[in-house]
């Protein structure tokens, strides 16, 4: 028997695989399923201030070939006070033990500060995930590609929120923005976490047939996701990894199809693994699947527990 649980931010996971937040996770009754599922937590829709449609439909398309997905949604959501709502009545003592991720993803600092400040005063065991990486708000830039800018932010959202954090963050693409980012987040004692990755940003993806992009928002241009990814985001897991002290953890998040996936993202340093296009694609079965297929891989490899091999990736 192989123990696939795990502790993120000081709460603990009995599966470490959960849902990468934008996936079935708007809805109570798609957050149900989550708690339903073999998932071993549940993250949430990014919350904005107000609620939101987001972007005009088509806004997600799955890629021929099952190489991954792209999307602009534009954070169609309830609005913060649904998920407060829900974060206040739910069972944090549940049988299964999962913990609750609330993802936030406020249009400016001072909403960001208004949702941290309402979260911090119902004093909730939910864990926040702060999102600095929605690359789909037309004429807004990510704050995850603004070192300056994140660290501000993070001025002044660190000490309101005051308890363990995580950080929802876009793929870095050079060495140099691994040191930059990693030595900010070092500076900030109740950062626990850092989810590497959201999706690469501003793909086009074109049918030939048709000769048209597959989705309506933005010309076509949207965040990619899924097998195609997978290789960026192994590297950021790893490059955050290496870089971040004090015990600060990394969700892994982009690529996983199969166990296979989610034990790379562990052998390159992830506490925890999040599953986006393929929970989309698949539905909520894919955790008890690739849960599955990840024991057989630690049976086969003779690993009982996760800490036997995360982050101990080879190097030649
Ligand atoms: O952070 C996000 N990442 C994505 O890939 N899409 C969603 C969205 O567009 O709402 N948000």
């Amino acid at each position: 028997m192989v123990d696939l649980s795990t502790s993120i931010a000081g709460v603990t996971l009995p599966n470490l695989l959960l849902n990468a937040s934008g996936v079935n996770c708007r809805y109570e009754n798609e957050l149900q399923q989550l708690l339903d599922s073999s998932a071993g937590s549940l993250v949430t829709k990014s919350a904005t201030l107000s609620s939101r449609d987001g972007n005009p439909e088509p806004r997600y398309a799955p890629l021929a070939g099952q190489i991954g997905s792209i999307n602009s949604m534009g954070l169609p959501n309830q609005g913060y006070e649904y998920y407060l709502e829900y974060a206040k009545k739910f069972d944090y003592n549940n049988a299964a033990g999962k913990p609750l991720f609330i993802s936030l993803a406020g249009m400016s600092l001072p909403d960001n500060k208004a949702m941290c400040e309402a979260f911090r005063d119902a004093n909730l065991p939910c864990v926040l995930e702060i999102n600095f990486s929605c690359p789909n708000l037309p004429g807004k830039p990510q704050l995850g590609y603004d070192m300056e800018a994140m660290e501000a932010a993070l001025q002044v959202l660190a000490p309101i929120i005051g308890k363990p954090f995580g950080i929802k963050l876009p793929p870095y693409f050079d060495i140099a923005h691994f040191d930059q980012a990693a030595a900010i987040f070092n500076k900030f004692d109740n950062i626990a976490y850092v989810t590497c990755i959201n999706s690469v940003g501003n793909g086009l993806a074109i049918d030939w047939e048709s000769e048209t992009a597959l989705i309506k928002p933005k010309d076509g241009f949207g965040g990619l996701g899924g097998l195609m990814v997978l290789q960026t985001s192994l590297a950021n897991v790893n490059a955050f990894y290496r870089r971040l002290n004090n015990g600060k953890q990394v969700i892994g998040c982009g690529g996983v199809t199969s166990g296979k996936e989610a034990f790379l993202h562990i052998l390159a340093g992830a506490s925890a693994v999040q599953i986006g296009t393929q929970l989309q694609e698949e539905g909520t079965g894919v955790f008890e699947r690739v849960s599955k297929e990840l024991e057989e891989i630690m049976v086969a490899k003779g690993y009982t527990n996760v800490e036997e091999f995360r982050g101990k990736v080879k190097t030649l």
